[in-house]
């Protein structure tokens, strides 16, 4: 008889690390890509958001990019992979509840905050901007034109913030902390939209708009131009403050920085005249340093280096000019930094 898919008790993650990943969006096939390079198993059920890993004690729950901050920084989950524009959106969110707490006087609420989450490492992807965008032909220039004006935004705490900083300084009050001054109400209508917020200026819904960038082209089509960046991101990887199993994230984490040294780097070798060298380790001068040997041919020697995929064109140039000979240049499938 066929058996149905395995119903996943709460028990059987009580003794799994919770690791939470994008469960659609732009981040998705890249984080999934990164789980594979790190060797994590699992077989995710149709329809189901939780995904029992079966080669190590963690369990992947998938969740909206957006939503990840909150699991990961009240403790219910232990890692997760989201953007940082999420993270300072959520942050912005957490601060903004605080004063709503410390205006309605209740400050044993206050006391009781999240915890909050620790970035262990950037991952390399899903680089954008959240930039502040009018329409192209308008005459708004600045941020600060925007003042008392309509917003759109899916990151209304940030947007929040922002004007709450314009404003202030509009108004002449200096104060060192990002946040606006707790009772003061903003002049700046910020208007929360879930999505396709690029229509909003076209459509009489907001003068100005703020929202993610990363090839312009969603911006250009609509019409609009950024005239400030509120925040520039690129997914990282979070952690809780208070993990379940610290050792279980370590090793995670450590994985997952190997593998992205690997997609990041590319693995150089050459043989150079031994009067050369100076100059090639300049141009090639390794995570560390080169590895050197000794060809079996007087006043030559091998070098094998790691070098960013990046810039390893122009390196190969720069060697050959030097002397180098039999440039070879090697994928790393993966590797391991300590
Ligand atoms: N155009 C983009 N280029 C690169 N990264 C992006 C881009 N748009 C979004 N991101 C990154 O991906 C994260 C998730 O955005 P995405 O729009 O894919 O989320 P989603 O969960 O599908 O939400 P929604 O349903 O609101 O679109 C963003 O917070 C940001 O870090
Ligand atoms: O600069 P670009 O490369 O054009 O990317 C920017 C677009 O990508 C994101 O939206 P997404 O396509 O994820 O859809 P959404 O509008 O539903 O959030 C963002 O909100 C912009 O609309």
């Amino acid at each position: 008889m066929a058996q149905g898919p395995e119903l996943i008790s709460l028990q059987s993650l009580e003794s799994r690390l919770l690791f939470a990943v994008p469960k659609k969006g732009r981040l998705l096939q890249a984080a999934l890509n990164l789980l594979e390079g790190a060797d994590i198993q699992f077989r995710r059920e149709n329809r189901l958001d939780i995904a029992l890993v079966k080669n190590l004690p963690i369990a992947l729950i998938f969740l909206p990019a957006a939503d990840i901050p909150t699991f990961v920084g009240e403790g219910r989950v232990d890692l997760g992979i989201t953007g940082y524009d999420q993270v300072k959106e959520h942050d912005a969110g957490v601060r903004a509840v605080a004063r709503a707490r410390r205006m309605s006087g209740d400050l044993e609420a206050e006391r009781k905050k999240p915890q909050g989450c620790e970035t262990v490492m950037d991952l390399g992807f899903g680089a954008c901007k959240l930039q502040v965008q009018v329409p192209a032909k308008g005459q708004y220039v600045e941020g600060k034109d925007l003042i008392g004006k309509n917003i759109g935004t899916s990151f209304v705490h940030l947007a929040e913030e922002y004007f709450a900083r314009l404003e202030l300084e509009q108004d002449g009050i200096t104060n060192g902390d990002a946040s606006p001054v707790d009772g003061r109400k903003l002049r700046t209508k910020i208007i929360e939209l879930s999505g396709s917020v690029e229509a909003a200026c076209a459509l009489g819904v907001a003068d100005g708009i703020v929202d993610l960038v990363e090839s312009g082209e969603t911006m250009k089509a609509a019409g609009l131009k950024a005239i400030d960046t509120v925040v520039e991101s690129s997914a990282i990887l979070i952690k809780s403050k208070a993990p379940s199993n610290p050792e279980m994230v370590d090793l995670i984490a450590s994985r997952i920085g190997g593998v992205i040294t690997a997609q990041k780097y590319v693995l150089c070798q050459y043989n150079i005249p031994r009067a050369s060298l100076p100059e090639a380790k300049e141009i090639t001068p390794g995570k560390r340093a080169p590895t050197v040997t000794t060809l079996e041919e007087e006043g030559w020697v091998a070098v094998s280096v790691m070098v960013e995929k990046k810039k390893i064109a122009p390196a190969m140039d720069r060697l050959t000019q030097a002397g180098a000979t039999d440039i070879l240049v090697l994928d790393i499938h993966n590797t391991r930094n300590s």
